[in-house]
């Protein structure tokens, strides 16, 4: 096996994966915050974190995954203003925090599973941290922090080289720092937020700074720390907190870990750091709140498998933007059905070994692929190779599946073709009626009653079903 290359965002380079524990990997993914549905395109960031995951588990790392469930602290904007977003939902919606942190948590795991996502080791959730956050704060407050009245402030000039992860893009950040009157840089942040006085808030708990909550930043620094150690080997998110909230967990992470002398990987908290690209429309970023929400529910009620969704993400490499349409959707299923056909030959055969010379260079250029800083696009070409395959047990193609499969996630050996068929929620018309249908029309073909037959297709027209005679692909029929 190759050696694994990741790109590290903190150096912008392509380094060799060296674990902090020997033959172990720990890693840590900034999770969602759960005060409305996840988009398509946070589960981008999942889908690419379970990749991750997935080729360290194949390198033969024992895997610790952590991801966050952020339930408090998280503001309307990253840099330091604005309102709780958990808190600004219950407000609208009228109902308690914990409700909806719930609703959209199972909502969010809803997804997790749907997209074939492994399991992390443990969800953290961060309300179930909150005296861990307030003992971090106290050891690095003496140094690192000053007091206002709106809360306990971060000094960022007391680390060496705050913000050098963001720096490799941007040199505006600053544009967009909140003005907070008394902060003594622009880019000091609170990692304990006071409630005002005379306002109360649901979410509320007492500290040495008063009652208030943590900041998102501090959270993160809490939970990896706890969970993973310092320092532990990647943290991953979407390139978005390339630019604020991982800088500002790094300078965290400092001031926790001590300053000076470290260098700045050690000093980090994680040696790698991590950042998958945005989906987007062609209007831009993906958001929740500009256009068509896109909800993998939203896929799903068109009629698309969600691991078409999966199969669309894989066909992109993770640092490269992605452009969400439905022709790019309907493609890549196509494609996962190509691959399924293919695959469904295998199924009720028995595993054999996967070493046969036929499939020692499609192993080894899957392997020089995912190693190659998780190269989806090309690994996705080697198990379509194996598939092809000609002339081979059946038993070792499959263990060949099954083994790129187990990186790759698409489940081809348990989906079935009849899975991906394209039926949108809002036809009227059964699975059963169109089945009832079309073996009647193909009872009145064999007894050359054409008639009968094309009577038939002009019914199923009218329910809106397309029938699809001959199509190699073998969808047989489509609801439009
Ligand atoms: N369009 C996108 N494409 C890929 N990843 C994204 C996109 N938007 C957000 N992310 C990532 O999704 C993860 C979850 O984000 P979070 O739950 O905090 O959502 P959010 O920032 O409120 O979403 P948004 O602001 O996009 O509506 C983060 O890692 C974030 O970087
Ligand atoms: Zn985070």
């Amino acid at each position: 096996m190759t050696n694994l290359r990741l790109f590290n965002s903190l150096t912008r380079q392509v380094e060799d994966f060296r674990p902090v524990h020997d033959g172990e990997a720990r890693v840590y993914t900034c999770g969602p915050t759960v005060y409305n549905y996840p988009h398509i395109g946070n589960m981008r960031a999942y889908v690419f974190a379970d990749i991750l995951g997935r080729t360290l588990s194949w390198k033969g790392y024992k895997l610790t995954h952590v991801i966050n469930i952020t339930d408090v602290g998280h503001l309307t904007d990253d840099a330091d203003s604005g309102e709780d977003k958990m808190e600004k939902m219950a407000a609208e919606k009228a109902q308690s925090i914990w409700d909806i942190a719930r609703h959209y948590t199972e909502a969010y795991w809803a997804d997790v599973k749907a997209l074939n996502i492994r399991q992390p080791a443990e969800w953290s959730v961060a309300t179930d941290y909150i005296a861990e956050m307030i003992d971090f704060a106290k050891s690095i407050a003496g140094r690192h922090c000053y007091e206002l009245e709106s809360g306990l402030y971060f000094d960022v000039s007391t680390v060496e080289d705050y913000g050098r992860l963001a720096r490799a893009v941007t040199e505006d950040g600053e544009g967009r720092i909140g003005a907070v009157n008394g902060k003594r840089n622009p880019q000091d942040f609170a990692i304990w937020r006071k409630t005002p006085a005379g306002e109360t808030r649901q979410m509320e708990w007492d500290s040495p700074w008063g009652k208030g909550a943590p900041g998102w930043h501090l959270e993160c620094s809490v939970m990896s720390g706890k969970l993973l150690g310092f320092p532990f080997d990647i943290h991953t998110g979407g390139i978005d907190h390339r630019e604020i909230h991982h800088p500002n967990e790094i300078a965290q992470n400092q001031a926790f870990c001590g300053c000076g002398g470290l260098g700045e990987v050690a000093n980090s908290g994680a040696r790698v750091w991590m950042h998958n690209n945005f989906l987007v429309e062609r209007s831009g970023k993906m958001s929740k709140s500009s256009g068509e929400f896109l909800r993998l529910q939203l896929l799903i009620d068109k009629g698309y498998h969600p691991l078409a969704y999966r199969m669309m993400c894989l066909q992109a490499h993770y640092r490269s933007e992605l452009e969400f349409s439905w022709d790019g959707l309907e493609a890549a299923l196509v494609r996962l059905k190509r691959m399924v056909m293919q695959a469904e030959r295998l199924r009720d055969v028995e595993t054999g070994t996967p070493d046969h010379p036929k499939f020692t260079a499609l192993l080894e250029k899957f392997d020089a692929a995912i190693g190659d800083d998780l190269g989806t696009p090309i690994a996705l070409t080697a198990l379509e190779e194996a598939l092809a395959v000609k002339k081979v047990d059946a038993g070792i193609k499959r263990s060949v599946v099954e083994r790129m499969d187990s990186v790759l996630g698409l489940g081809l050996l348990e989906l079935k073709r009849e899975d991906l068929r394209i039926r949108p929620k809002s036809a009227t018309t059964t699975e059963a009626e169109i089945e009832d249908a079309l073996a009647r029309r193909k009872a009145a073909r064999a007894e050359k009653d054409f008639a009968t037959s094309d009577a038939l297709r002009d019914e199923l027209a009218a329910m809106g079903v397309e029938v699809m005679d001959g199509d190699p692909l073998g969808w047989e029929w489509k609801l439009g």
